[in-house]
This record gives structure tokens, C-alpha cells and sequence, in this order.
């Protein structure tokens, strides 16, 4: 049976053990020593931790249907109360219309890191890039990191005061953007601009900015343009020929949304391009451009950021309910061999059905 499990410090955690029904881990990252009343091993309630450390959780994916896609999705009740959107196909393999959307089966596990407060969780954020900027320096002496636009860019700020990053050997690029001008309130450059690059020591060419004033199909091969012209030593390329960043921190959208890749676009589905156009983005602004799911798909690591009871209705659809491919683009984010991390705080957790990850569970878990 698979099995999805809790990992807590190791200073804290000196052999492994079950709390409740859950597999306890180790890891080896440090912990504060236990005070006086307190339990030396950290134990979740429903208050949660007071240390800053997160709770960890890997779920194993193992999120394909064996017996093809069942005729009926959603039309459960989510734990807000609502009915979630039916879809519907003529039964298992035969679809109403040709699903052009394809889970990819590989070895990566969501990794889900709890944390008990959003601030505690932005420290871990900071810490996770710090990690993968030092790992990523001494392999290959860069460090690529790519930014989603929306809520993230102002989870950041602790990053800016982040010691041990190089930040002359790191290039920050965005995952998406909007077709505006960087003085645009729209703009995540600008967005990323106030929150971290205008506060550290990174030099202004090393920050991947959309062209402005183009056309978006324009914008999109030139911002293409400039990430073939990355040599592969700082930039490698898988097997399939896409670049390989060395981490890419995604929000997601109340729709599933990640990047500028919307549920059942052909955008979404796209297997083939870096950098894509968007021209009627159901969110404004209407013109995006995006990198597309098979480049977010060859990351070294991905790690969501959802934070807060806004999240929580679709942190829960995402992660414990398989929608139709392409029904909710965040489940088509699986880095083969990569790492994949949902960083979470206890509101945007507040539905998920932790007490059953020890159950087997597929990941994303279906009521099916
Ligand atoms: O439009 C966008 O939305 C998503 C999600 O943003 P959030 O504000 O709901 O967190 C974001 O990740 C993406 O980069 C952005 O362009």
C-alpha cells in the first residue's frame, strides 16, 4: 500500500513513530530545543505547531486511472458547502469531445509543507529558495528562478533579507505575464520589482522582463528568444530539449489556474513551445504570455505557494479530487524527476482531509 507520511525534525524526532494513525519521518533540518512542558517531538493539533517549522506530507502520485476515465466527474460536495462543476464523458476512454490533455506519468510526489502561519510559511519560502539557490551555485554556478505574478510576488519580502544568496549568479524570470507596461499595476515585473529585485544586489539584465509594446505573439518569441540564447550550462535542457530552471515557485488560481495556463485552453494542452502567446485570458488582462506546461514540467523543482482561506477550496479540488485533464491545469504539474512542494499555511489547508493521507491515497485523491 502506498503510503503518505509526516515528516517533522530530527533534532525533535530521534527514531521514527507513528502519531495517530500517521507515519512520522524524520528529516534531518534543525529544530529549537524543547521547552519546559513542552513535547520534545512536535505533534499536530488543531492549533498547530509553534516552532516555524512545517509540517511535511508526501503524497505519492500514483494519480492515473487505471480503468480509464470514469463517465461522471465532480458533483461532490466540497467542504465549502458547494457542489464542485460536473464534466462528463460517454464513459471510460470514449469522450465527448477528443481529450487533448494527458497526465504524465512519472515518479514525482506532491510534497505538502504545512506551516502555521502565512508569515511562518513566507520564512520557508524564503529558506527553500535559498536552498536551491546554494545547491544550483555549486553545480553549475547559477541559479535560475522563475516567478509567478498574483498573490506571490508579496510573499517575497523575506527573501529580499534571505542571507547565503549569490545574487550575481542568479537570473529571475516569470513564468507568466501580463502584456503591459512595467509601470502597469498589472505587472508582475513590477510586482517582483518592489517586493525583491529593486531590494538586492541582482544586476538588471539578469531580470528576464517582457518586451513591452509588442504584440503578444511578438513578445512571446522574443522572450523565447532570449532563453535559447541562455547557454545550456547555466540553462540545461532535457532529453526533450526544454530547459531544465532550476525552480519555479507557481501560485494557483480559484479555477486552477497556473501561469497564464486556464482550464481547457489550448494552451494548456500545448506540448510543443517554450513560451506561449495568450490573447483572451478569462482573467484580465486579456494578453499574456506564458511558459508552457511542458517547460514547467522539466524544473528541477516546483513549489506552489498557496496561502490563506482563499486557497483553501482549491487546494483541497487540487490536491484530493482528479478533475478531467485539463479541467485544472495545477494537476497537470508533475516535474518528471523533479520536485514537487505545496507550501501551505492551516487556512488554505483547512480542507484538506489530512487525518486520510496515511490511507494509500492517489494523488490528486478522487471521491471516485
Ligand atoms: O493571473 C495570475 O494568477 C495566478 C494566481 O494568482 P493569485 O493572485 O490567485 O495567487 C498567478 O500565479 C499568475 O502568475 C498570474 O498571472
Amino acid at each position: 500500500m502506498l503510503q503518505a507520511h509526516m515528516q517533522i525534525p530530527q533534532q525533535s524526532c530521534p527514531a521514527r513513530r507513528s502519531i495517530g494513525s500517521r507515519t512520522v519521518r524524520c528529516q534531518a533540518s534543525p529544530a529549537p530545543p524543547p521547552t519546559a512542558g513542552k513535547p520534545a517531538a512536535r505533534v499536530w493539533t488543531q492549533e498547530g505547531a509553534d516552532d516555524g517549522k512545517p509540517f511535511i506530507n508526501s503524497i505519492p502520485n500514483n494519480g492515473r486511472w487505471p480503468n480509464g476515465i470514469p463517465p461522471v466527474m465532480g458533483s461532490h460536495l466540497m467542504a465549502s458547502g458547494v457542489i464542485s462543476p460536473v464534466s462528463v464523458s460517454k464513459g471510460p476512454g470514449i469522450d465527448i469531445t477528443e481529450h487533448q490533455f494527458q497526465y504524465h506519468d512519472t515518479e514525482t510526489d506532491a510534497v505538502i509543507e504545512l506551516y502555521v502561519t502565512p508569515e511562518k510559511a513566507q520564512a520557508g519560502l524564503a529558506v527553500l529558495v535559498q536552498e536551491a539557490a546554494q545547491a544550483a551555485v555549486k553545480a553549475k554556478g547559477a541559479f535560475t528562478l522563475v516567478l509567478s505574478g498574483g498573490s506571490l510576488p508579496s510573499l517575497l519580502t523575506p527573501l529580499a533579507s534571505a542571507k547565503g544568496i549569490d545574487w550575481a549568479k542568479t537570473h529571475v524570470f516569470f513564468v507568466d505575464e501580463r502584456n503591459v507596461a512595467h509601470t502597469s499595476a498589472d505587472s508582475t515585473f513590477k510586482a517582483v520589482q518592489e517586493a525583491l529585485t529593486s531590494k538586492v544586489p541582482i544586476p538588471a539584465e539578469q531580470v528576464y522582463a517582457i518586451a513591452e509594446n509588442l504584440p503578444v505573439e511578438q513578445a512571446a518569441i522574443q522572450y523565447e528568444g532570449r532563453l535559447i540564447s541562455i547557454p545550456p550550462a547555466a540553462l540545461p535542457r532535457n532529453a526533450a530539449g526544454f530547459p531544465v530552471f532550476d525552480l519555479i515557485l507557481l501560485g494557483v488560481g480559484p479555477d486552477g489556474h497556473v501561469a497564464s495556463l486556464f482550464p481547457n485552453r489550448a494552451e494548456t494542452s500545448a506540448t510543443k513551445g517554450w513560451i506561449l502567446p495568450v490573447k483572451a485570458s478569462p482573467k484580465p488582462p486579456a494578453e499574456r504570455i506564458t511558459f508552457s506546461m511542458p517547460v514547467i514540467n522539466a524544473a528541477k523543482e516546483v513549489a506552489f505557494v498557496a496561502l490563506g482561506p482563499s486557497k483553501a477550496e482549491i487546494v483541497q479540488r487540487v490536491l484530493e479530487v482528479q478533475a478531467l485533464p485539463g479541467a485544472l491545469p495545477a494537476q497537470l504539474v508533475r516535474p518528471q524527476g523533479g520536485k514537487l512542494r505545496w507550501l501551505l499555511d492551516i487556512a488554505s489547508a483547512e480542507t484538506l482531509d489530512v487525518a486520510r493521507w496515511n490511507e494509500g491515497k492517489r494523488w490528486p485523491r478522487s471521491a471516485f
